[in-house]
């Protein structure tokens, strides 16, 4: 099974999550070049092995290393000092080989000076551009690209060859033409793509460590698919608009976390539309939550084309959260979900969910059901067993139109229909009310900052997990949801890359 370049970056980190130290799946993967190498070409005694300065040289000076090792005449040649931390250990332990001879080049001048090493090689190792290549071949790789394919020897490439886009196949200049090319942990998509075998060759899949849970499990890589950056001219409002449309005579808590979470999720503006009594109650909470009062004590019919049209200024909708069973709320729920499913993103908890029973879902629409509301949306409960769980979730998430399902618990399950995520944060400390409210909130938030709702579900999962653990560790188990959303932006600014661009 293919898999793009992002989830491989994801599976590599979230390995890293989960504790298999990415120097660990660095060393396995320059081992399994070096072997495939010794296997394809046994009788090479001159090896040259061309290394770029991302991780992909990394493999290139581990593969250096153990073909030394195995007898081989190693030279390298590093096209500029590598800059990451992992490529760097293995590129000191190769310079500390006397055995091995490397040389590093600045420009295209000095690696023209060792053309007769290309010429010197039986087999060349092309570890210059892996899946890290961005846009045109800059020098000097593309004259090192130059130099390996009109060398006679074959070549070994390490990951891609270098050049060939790893998701599309694409050469849009010119990619290193590779005798076998040695792919780490699943092929890359554009590897299979018709007319890339004549840069791929042979095309051999090496396990290298990575444990399958690493593509499950929600970590640290799913926040690649959401974007926390900032340009310097943003204004009000770029960055995010929510609407929760939720509270009741009875509860006026649960819409006001539900904003002040989408709030601390990142957005610019989060406004709550609720009944009188729960909308009062909520301008009560403090100024940065805003307040639309809607007549009378629950949401009824009458509001729908009211909450419908206020909808259009927002970006994300979120409905439920103290909403309440009663009068006509399930059918007003139903209405407006029936007018926005489709035109506008939605996150649908607590209980709106019981009163979407069977519903064909459209759209962006993220359900946040515990078990019990998830009972009551499919007529299921949902197995104990997690991979049985996930399959039902799975399974549900498609028959209700590709919308995506959160199914919180002790582990968060969350699919696509096609995918899944599970989350592993969390802490029995959050089982206080008010804590899936926060979660709705995240949901809502991190839809603005991602095309993918199911990575969204999984991250703002991610994010409320670790926040009540962080809360829990300093203050023990009688944490509220007030104490979650403090800690929300410390556990974001953690793990996603907030640049001002
Ligand atoms: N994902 C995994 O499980 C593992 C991957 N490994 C190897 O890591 C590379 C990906 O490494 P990365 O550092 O992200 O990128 P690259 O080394 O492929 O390239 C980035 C490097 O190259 C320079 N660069 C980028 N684009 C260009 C260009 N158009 N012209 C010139 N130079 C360019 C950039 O400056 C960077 O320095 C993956 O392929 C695997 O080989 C792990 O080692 C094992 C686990
Ligand atoms: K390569």
């Amino acid at each position: 099974m293919a898999i793009s370049s992002l989830e491989m970056y994801v599976a590599d980190r979230n390995a890293e999550w989960l504790g298999v130290p990415r120097l660990v799946l660095m060393e396995n993967a320059g081992a399994a070049v070096a072997r495939n190498l010794l296997r394809k070409f046994p009788n090479a005694s001159n090896v040259l092995v061309v290394c770029g300065t991302g991780d992909n040289g990394g493999d290139g000076y581990v593969a250096a290393r153990h073909l030394h090792a195995a007898g081989k005449r190693v030279r390298v040649v590093g096209l500029g000092e590598p800059r990451e931390e992992l490529a760097r250990v293995n590129f000191e332990a190769v310079r500390r080989l006397w055995g091995v001879e490397l040389a590093v080049v600045r420009d295209v001048l000095e690696l023209l000076a060792l053309q007769d090493w290309f010429l010197w090689a039986d087999v060349i190792v092309d570890a210059v551009l892996g899946t890290g290549i961005r846009g045109v071949l800059r020098e000097p790789q593309a004259t090192a690209i130059d130099l390996m394919n009109a060398a006679a020897a074959p070549k070994v490439a390490v990951d891609v060859p270098s050049g060939l886009d790893p998701d599309t196949g694409e050469v849009r200049d010119k990619a290193v033409k590779a005798a076998l090319t040695v792919t780490f942990h699943k092929a890359k998509r554009g590897l299979l793509a018709p007319g890339a075998e004549r840069y791929v060759g042979e095309l051999v899949v090496e396990p290298i460590g990575i444990p399958p849970e690493a593509e499950l499990v929600v970590g640290p890589g799913d926040f690649a698919y959401l974007n926390f950056s900032r340009r310097a001219d943003s204004k009000k409002g770029d960055h995010g608009r929510v609407l929760v449309v939720g509270g009741s005579l009875e509860y006026s808590g649960a819409p006001v976390y539900v904003a002040k979470a989408a709030l601390r999720g990142g957005v610019d503006l989060a406004v709550v539309a609720a009944p009188e009594p729960a909308a009062y109650a909520a301008k009560a909470q403090g100024p940065e939550v805003i307040a639309i009062p809607l007549e009378g004590a629950r949401l009824s019919l009458k509001h729908v084309d009211k909450l419908a049209s206020l909808a259009e200024r927002f970006d994300v909708v979120a409905m439920g959260p103290g909403l309440g069973t009663e009068g006509e709320t399930p059918d007003a729920v139903r209405e407006l979900f029936n007018k926005l499913a489709g035109r506008k993103p939605l996150v649908v908890d607590a209980d709106a969910i019981k009163a979407l029973r069977g519903v064909e879902a459209r759209g962006v629409v993220v359900f946040t059901p515990h078990a019990g509301e998830f009972k009551a949306l499919t007529g299921v409960e949902p197995p104990a067993d997690l991979r049985a769980r996930a399959e039902v979730v799975k399974e549900w998430a498609a028959r209700l139109g590709g919308a995506v399902i959160l199914l919180k618990g002790r582990f968060d399950v969350a699919s696509d229909g096609q995918r899944v995520k599970i989350n592993a944060t969390g802490t029995p400390a959050m089982t206080v009310g008010g804590t899936g409210d926060v979660l709705t909130g995240l949901v809502a938030a991190f839809l603005t900052k991602s095309k993918d709702p199911l990575e969204a579900a999984a991250v703002a999962a991610f994010v409320n997990g670790l926040a009540g653990e962080e809360a829990a560790a300093q203050l023990g188990f009688h944490i509220t949801a007030t104490d979650l959303l403090d800690r929300i932006p410390g556990v974001v600014k953690r793990f996603a890359r907030e640049q001002v661009v």
